[in-house]
C-alpha cells in the first residue's frame, strides 16, 4: 500500500512541496484548503491525488503531514491536530516564515509523543496560490529545520528524506536564530520594498506620471512588495520584537546616510557605496535562499525581424524550455540583448551550447 501524505494548505508552497516530493517517491497526497477553488485546481494539476474535506479525516493515516499555511493559522492548525489521534510514528513539520512561535505553540505535540519539526525553505516567489507552485521552486536553497533537544534524529533524517526531491540543503538552527536571521534578510526587506511603494503612492496621486516612469531600480528592489499581503501580515505579528528591533537599526542606517549626504563629502559617499557593492557582489550567486537564483543567459541579437523566433525556434528544437524573455535593448543598426531566463543551471547550459552552435554570442553575468 502506498504510504499517505497531507498537506494542509494548498498555495505556492504545499503546492511545490507536494510536487517535489511526487518526484521521488511513489505517495499518495491529500490536499485540505479552505479555499474549494485552490483545492480543485490543485487537483486538476495532479498536484494532489485526492482533496479532503477535514483535518481529522485528512491526517488521520498520513505518514507525513505538512502544514503550509499563513503562520498564524499554522498556530491554530497546531492546537487542532493536538485533539486528534494521529499514526503511529508519523512526522508533521510545517514551512512557515517564522519559527520561534510555532515550535513554542508544538511543544504539546512533543510532550503527547508527536514527532514535530519546523521547517522553512528559504525560496519562494511573490506569486501565490497553487498556479504558481513548481517542483525545482527550492532546487539549491537553503532548507532550515527546527528540532527539539529530545527530536529523534532518525526522525530528522526521514523528513529529510521525504524532502529530498526538492534538492534544497539542510541547515539547522534554533528557531531563535532562524526569526533573527530571517527578519534581516527577508522581513525587513518586504517591509522596505512595501515602504518604497507606498512614498511612490503618494506621489502618483499627485502625478501619476511617476509610475510610469518607475524603470528597472524600482522595479527589481519592489518586486517582492507583490507578495501575499495576508502572508506578510502574519509574519510581522509573528516576528513583531525582532523586526521591531531591526526597524530601529535601519532608521540608524538611514540617519547614518543622512549625515554623508549633509556633509556633502564625495569620497564618503563613494565608499558607503563602494563597500555595500563589494559586499552584494560577493554574496554566493548560485544559491538560493537570499538572493533567488536565476538562470540567465544573455545573447547579442542583431536588431531585425524574426530573431526572437529563430532564438527561442533553436530551443525549442532542443526541447530545453525558457521561464522568461526580455528585450534589455533595442535600437535601429546596433545590437540588442535577449535575456531569456531558465529553469535550471542544466537547461542554461544546454541552451547555450546550442545557440552558440548557431554563432549568437552568448554570455552569463553573475
Ligand atoms: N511565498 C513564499 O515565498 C514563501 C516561502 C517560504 C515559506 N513560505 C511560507 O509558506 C506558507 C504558505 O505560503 P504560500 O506562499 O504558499 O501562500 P499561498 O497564499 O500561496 O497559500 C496558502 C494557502 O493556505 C490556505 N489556507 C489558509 N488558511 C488555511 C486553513 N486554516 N486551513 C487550510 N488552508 C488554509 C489558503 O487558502 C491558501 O491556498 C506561509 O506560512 C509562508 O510564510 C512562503
Ligand atoms: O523570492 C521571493 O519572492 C521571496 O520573497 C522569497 C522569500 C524571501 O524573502 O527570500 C520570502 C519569504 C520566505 O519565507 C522565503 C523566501
Amino acid at each position: 500500500m502506498k504510504r499517505k501524505i497531507c498537506i494542509i494548505g494548498m498555495g505556492l508552497i504545499g503546492g511545490s512541496i507536494a510536487l517535489s516530493i511526487k518526484k521521488e517517491h511513489d505517495v499518495h497526497i491529500a490536499g485540505i484548503d479552505i479555499d474549494q477553488n485552490q483545492l480543485r485546481l490543485a487537483q486538476s494539476l495532479k498536484v494532489i491525488d485526492e482533496p479532503v474535506e477535514s483535518l481529522a479525516e485528512g491526517v488521520q493515516d498520513a505518514d507525513l503531514i505538512v502544514i503550509a499555511v499563513p503562520v498564524t493559522k499554522t498556530e491554530q492548525i497546531i492546537e487542532e491536530l493536538e485533539t486528534f489521534p494521529l499514526k503511529e510514528g508519523a512526522i508533521v513539520t510545517d514551512v512557515g516564515s517564522t519559527k520561534n512561535k510555532i515550535f513554542h505553540k508544538a511543544k504539546r505535540l512533543f510532550e503527547k509523543g508527536v514527532t514535530f519539526i519546523g521547517g522553512h525553505p528559504m525560496a519562494g516567489s511573490h506569486k501565490s496560490g497553487v498556479q504558481a507552485a513548481k517542483p525545482h521552486l527550492f532546487e539549491n536553497a537553503f532548507y532550515v529545520l527546527t528540532p527539539c533537544e529530545s527530536t529523534d534524529m532518525n526522525k530528522v533524517i526521514q523528513l529529510q528524506n521525504w524532502l529530498k526531491g526538492t534538492q534544497a540543503r539542510f541547515i539547522e538552527l534554533t528557531p531563535e536564530q532562524h526569526d533573527h536571521f530571517a527578519g534581516l534578510i527577508s522581513h525587513l526587506p518586504h517591509i522596505i520594498a512595501a515602504g518604497l511603494v507606498q512614498q511612490v503612492k503618494r506621489t502618483a496621486k499627485e502625478d501619476n506620471i511617476v509610475a510610469r516612469l518607475a524603470a528597472g531600480g524600482f522595479r527589481d528592489i519592489t518586486r517582492i512588495a507583490s507578495a501575499s499581503p495576508v502572508m506578510w501580515r502574519d509574519v510581522l505579528l509573528h516576528n513583531k520584537d525582532i523586526i521591531l528591533s531591526l526597524l530601529d537599526d535601519w532608521k540608524e542606517e538611514m540617519k547614518r546616510v543622512e549625515k554623508l549626504l549633509e556633509e556633502e563629502d564625495p569620497l564618503e559617499i563613494q565608499h558607503y557605496f563602494a563597500s555595500a557593492k563589494s559586499f552584494r557582489d560577493g554574496l554566493p550567486s548560485r544559491e538560493k535562499g537570499a538572493l533567488p537564483a536565476f538562470y540567465d543567459l544573455f545573447v547579442d541579437v542583431p536588431d531585425h525581424p524574426g530573431v526572437i523566433s529563430d532564438v527561442t525556434g533553436i530551443l525549442g528544437k532542443a526541447g530545453i524550455s525558457i521561464t522568461n524573455i526580455h528585450i534589455i535593448e533595442t535600437r535601429e543598426d546596433i545590437m540588442g540583448v535577449l535575456q531569456l531566463t531558465f529553469r535550471t543551471e542544466a537547461d542554461r547550459e544546454n541552451g547555450r551550447r546550442h545557440l552558440e552552435e548557431a554563432l549568437y554570442e552568448t554570455y552569463i553575468m553573475e
